[in-house]
């Protein structure tokens, strides 16, 4: 039998570093939406004990630095399982980009395996499961617009998805150690975005409250540190996107729309200057 899933990239409408924490991790609040930008994962039991990846990015490691095969491992390991398992992992969702790939694909596998071998784990059971494979692996569990808390393990999906729009992910050509940014960070200069008030803008389905309160904490530093996340952020606005923001530790910007002509000629104004341009939805979920 062959379980096909479909793991989604996410962005963060807003993210709030609250403090750090004794175990040096972050105490974060964050409003966090799906979009359709995503990667396909095609599951198969083996009868052999062993876990195989294969896939059609060239780049990725398929051994136990790979988030499906931690994942593997955990779930086994969990439900003592002895049959292998094959994945071939179709990759879409560019890799170290704040788009959360890697914590989708490890959820897309426990959804996987929880059919595969029928576990009847809730989303709750895998999200306990999941926090050693990444923070964000909880939100992505779900994959729903949602409010989430503690390291990322609390996840409060919302009664409503985000107002309908049009979204413009452009990354540069960089990637961003997410260890590196939240180790450097001085708490003392980061801003807040209000996420209350993202969570109301939600709530009320209101486009023009949303693109005002987007924010991340993040940002500032990485703009620092990389110029041309800050050149992307002006240039989207000056091409007339209604916002734009940082998504996680970067690099990616996403910059809101709610036509789709808008979000065209966004994209066509950032193609010159940045390779990996995508005009995507929101899910409506
Ligand atoms: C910034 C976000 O993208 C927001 O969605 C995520 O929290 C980061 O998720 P990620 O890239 O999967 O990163 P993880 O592998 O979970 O964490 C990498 C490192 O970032 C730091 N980290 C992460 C999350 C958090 N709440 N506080 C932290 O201080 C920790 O040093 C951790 O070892
Ligand atoms: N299945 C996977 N897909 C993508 N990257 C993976 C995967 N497994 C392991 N990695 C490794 O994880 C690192 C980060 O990749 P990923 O695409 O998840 O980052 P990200 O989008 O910045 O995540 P986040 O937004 O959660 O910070 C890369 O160096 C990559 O080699």
């Amino acid at each position: 039998m062959e379980i096909i899933e479909k793991a989604s990239a996410k962005i963060n409408l807003g993210l709030d570093v609250l403090y750090k924490r004794d175990d040096g991790y972050h105490e974060l609040e964050m409003i966090m939406a799906s979009v359709d930008l995503s990667d396909y994962l095609t599951f198969t039991a083996l009868d052999e004990d062993k876990i195989v990846i294969t896939t059609d990015n060239g780049f990725l490691p398929v051994d136990g630095k790979n988030n499906i095969y931690q994942t593997i491992e955990i779930i086994k390991q969990h439900y003592a399982i002895t049959k292998g398992v094959h994945v071939d992992l179709k990759k879409r969702i560019p890799v170290a980009a704040g788009l959360g790939g890697g914590s989708s694909d490890a959820a897309a596998t426990f959804r996987g395996l929880n059919r595969l071998f029928e576990l009847n784990m809730t989303y709750e059971d895998m999200a306990a499961l999941s926090i050693p494979v990444g923070t964000d692996v909880p939100y992505c569990i779900y994959s729903r617009t949602a409010l989430v808390k503690g390291v990322g393990e609390k996840v409060i999906p919302l009664a409503r998805p985000i107002p309908q729009c049009w979204v413009v992910l452009v990354k540069p050509k960089l990637s961003v150690s997410t260890p590196k940014v939240f180790a450097r960070l001085s708490l003392d200069d980061v801003t807040h975005p209000r996420i209350d008030k993202l969570q109301e803008a939600i709530e009320t389905n209101d486009y023009d409250m949303l693109t005002r309160y987007l924010g991340n904490s993040l940002e500032t530093y990485t703009m620092k540190k990389h110029p041309v996340v800050r050149q992307i952020k002006e240039k989207m606005l000056q091409f007339g996107a209604d916002a734009a923001v940082m998504s996680g530790s970067g690099p990616t910007v996403f910059a809101l729309c709610r036509k789709q002509s808008r979000a065209q000629r966004v994209a066509n104004g950032l193609k010159g200057f940045c390779e990996e341009v995508y005009v995507v939805r929101t899910l409506n979920q």
